[in-house]
């Protein structure tokens, strides 16, 4: 009884993870600090180390933020490095196998995020484990929850295979209380990553350039409200009409991947299986049929209001509030009764 109780706490002890953290304008991002948010629900005991890398004041900033994010890194070792100023996936992974192989962690977790999704894969290939991705929920150090089939069922799986455990986690299953980011925690150690054996060579992949919307709107994976428009807009310039709204209401833009395949905005906008996965407070359709794909992006939304103007859409099944209407009768109501955001 006394050896099992000792050995059940040494493997809580063993659990050390390390979270790939993005960052931006000084701060660590939202899903990296979900990242750390799971990372903590893996033991109660667990020692958590972030691995961010860039350039300049930003990243030392970004390092004290690192260091502060969350209560449970308190304990922990940011980890440092200004190389990597670009965000290509080849290099970062073979980081993160040099990282691995000096502080040898028991799991590796980051956000299933674009840069989550490039770098894991690779960075398991080069450990020789076989990655989880997309989990939902961790319910011991080496059992989690992720779903299948679109979002239609829920699959829980037992990691088996050697250290590290590597997964990608879905940020809105690992909310993170606004008081914990912003609360000053003393700050863990930063440490500098020794890249003396780092191999440089990396010409698979070449960095160009860079471009991001300089836009007011929230984040779409993180924002409270989030409206989204479907083909039935017909075009870009009536989608302006969804963008309005959303500006009202201090809330991101979503849209369906057939808004997208028309040319109505970008595809960084687009909301489903094969774009981002959301779950905000409020999650408005303008004109969304309600296609499985579509559905398996949204559905954890807290309340959905739908807009159709075909009563049997699918939609209509998993929304909270339905309007059976015209959008181009109901959005300009709309836009003429909300007051204008403060
Ligand atoms: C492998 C795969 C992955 C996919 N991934 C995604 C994904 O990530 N995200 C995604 O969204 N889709 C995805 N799709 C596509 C998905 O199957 C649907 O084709 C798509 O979601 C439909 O978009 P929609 O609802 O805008 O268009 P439609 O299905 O054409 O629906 C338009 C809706 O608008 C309604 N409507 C028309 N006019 C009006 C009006 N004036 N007022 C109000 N309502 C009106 C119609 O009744 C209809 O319900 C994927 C498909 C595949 C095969």
């Amino acid at each position: 009884m006394a050896t099992r109780m000792i050995l059940g706490a040494i493997r809580k002890r063993s659990v050390s993870t390390l979270v790939i953290a993005e960052h931006e304008g000084g701060t660590i991002k939202a899903p990296s600090v979900s990242a750390v948010a799971a990372a903590k629900s893996l033991s109660d005991d667990s020692s958590i180390s972030l691995l961010l890398a860039g350039s300049g004041p930003s990243l030392h900033e970004a390092a004290s933020h690192a260091a502060s994010c969350h209560p449970s890194v308190s304990q922990a070792n940011p980890l440092l490095t200004n190389k990597f100023k670009n965000p290509l996936a080849e290099p970062w992974a073979k980081l993160v196998h040099l990282v691995q192989q000096s502080g040898g962690y028991s799991h590796i977790i980051a956000a299933s995020n674009s840069f989550g999704k490039n770098v894991i894969p690779r960075a398991a290939a080069l450990l020789d484990v076989s990655p989880i991705t997309d989990v939902t929920g961790i319910s011991e150090s080496h059992t989690f929850v992720r779903p299948i089939y679109a979002g239609n069922a829920l699959s829980t799986v037992r990691y088996t295979g050697a250290n590290p455990c590597v997964l990608t986690i879905r940020s809105t299953s690992f909310p993170v209380p606004q008081k914990s980011v912003d609360s000053k925690v003393d700050q863990a150690p930063i440490s500098q990553v020794d890249l003396s054996t780092f191999d440089e060579d990396h010409d698979k992949s070449r960095y160009i350039s860079h471009t991001s919307q300089d836009s007011e709107r929230p984040d779409l994976g993180n924002a409270r409200i989030v409206i989204t428009g479907g083909r039935a807009l017909k075009s870009a310039e009536n989608f302006k009409m969804i963008e309005k709204l959303a500006n009202k209401l201090g809330a991101a833009v979503g849209a369906t991947r057939a808004a997208v395949d028309a040319g109505f905005v970008p595809n960084d906008l687009q909301v489903g299986q094969t774009g981002k996965i959301v779950a905000p407070e409020l999650y408005m359709a303008f004109g969304v049929s309600g296609a499985i794909q579509h559905l398996a992006g949204m559905r954890d939304s807290k309340v959905i209001v739908a807009v159709n103007k075909d009563a049997d859409a699918p939609i209509f099944q998993v929304a909270d509030y339905g309007l059976v209407g015209d959008l181009f009768e109901v959005i300009p109501e709309l836009l003429e009764k909300l007051p204008e955001k403060k």
